[in-house]
């Protein structure tokens, strides 16, 4: 069996909390469905859970119920940070299920057969992240932004998800992190605290976050190129650096 985890409770205070992001609608269709029509498309998925915060729980599931061919799902409580979430989520999965996959609903653009290869590294390596080589240099600084170091690109990877994992792996990276405290920013950095390796599997540069008000113009760009239709629904205010609502062109 084989169980994604879709955190989708974040607040999107990068994107100036107009709204949570995962409902912004890209092509017409919001980005928490896009997420969740890829993984339902993947033969090799048997069911999805989705953390979505409590006051929009009862929004997510009338979304979920309107739009056909979404595999079996069911929405959880999110927690206050990403992490928190996917523990809310990962309690309520049976132990029958083998394989779970951590997936950012906020990555709408994955495409199942990234999936299918994520769930057949999980099966070879227990532990594995989409990733994509780094493109550009990186500095590390101090607390007044001079450069103390610039660590070699080569070895540098940009971690993306899906992260797909043996069950029992994940179980046990989740129930160490909690007891001490340590709170990461993915979910392969809570396995790799057990001395656990994992295998990186590469990615592609369109699978974008919506994190900031750009990314949705990228988004939306890239699946217009894989749709081939247009129907801008949101533009971005530079000036205010802020989505707006309107007919961009
Ligand atoms: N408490 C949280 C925080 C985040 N997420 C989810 O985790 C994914 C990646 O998180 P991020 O991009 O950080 O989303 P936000 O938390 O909404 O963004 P921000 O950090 O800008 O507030 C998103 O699908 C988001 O909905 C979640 O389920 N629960
Ligand atoms: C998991 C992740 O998408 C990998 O790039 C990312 O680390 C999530 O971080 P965020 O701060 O929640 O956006």
């Amino acid at each position: 069996m084989v169980t994604v985890i879709l955190p989708a409770a974040g607040q999107g205070k990068r994107m100036n909390h107009v709204t949570n992001k995962v409902f912004i609608p890209l092509l017409n269709r919001p980005v928490l469905i896009h997420s969740v029509l890829a993984f339902s498309a993947c033969p090799e998925v048997d069911n999805l859970v989705i953390a979505a915060a409590r006051s929009e729980i009862a929004f997510v599931e009338k979304m979920l119920s309107g739009v056909a061919g979404i595999k079996p799902w069911k929405v959880v409580a999110g927690g206050s940070e990403r992490q928190y979430s996917i523990a809310n989520a990962l309690a309520v999965i049976p132990d029958t299920v083998e394989v779970i996959l951590v997936h950012d609903a906020a990555r709408p653009l994955i495409k199942p057969r990234m999936i299918s290869q994520m769930i057949a590294a999980a099966r070879e390596f227990k532990a594995a992240g989409l990733a994509v080589p780094l493109k550009d240099t990186v500095k590390k600084v101090d607390e007044d932004c001079f450069v103390t170091e610039t660590p070699a690109r080569r070895s540098m990877w940009i971690m993306q998800t899906p992260q797909a994992f043996d069950a029992a792996i994940l179980r046990q990276a989740y129930i160490h992190a909690a007891q001490d405290g340590f709170l990461g920013t993915d979910d392969a950095s809570l396995v790799e605290r057990l001395g656990i390796r994992v295998k990186l599997v590469e990615g592609s540069y369109s699978n974008v976050k919506i994190t900031t008000p750009e990314d949705i113009i990228i988004a939306e760009a890239l699946m217009k190129k894989r749709y081939g239709y247009e129907m801008l629904r949101f533009g971005v205010d530079y000036e205010e650096n802020r989505v707006v609502e309107g007919n961009f062109k």
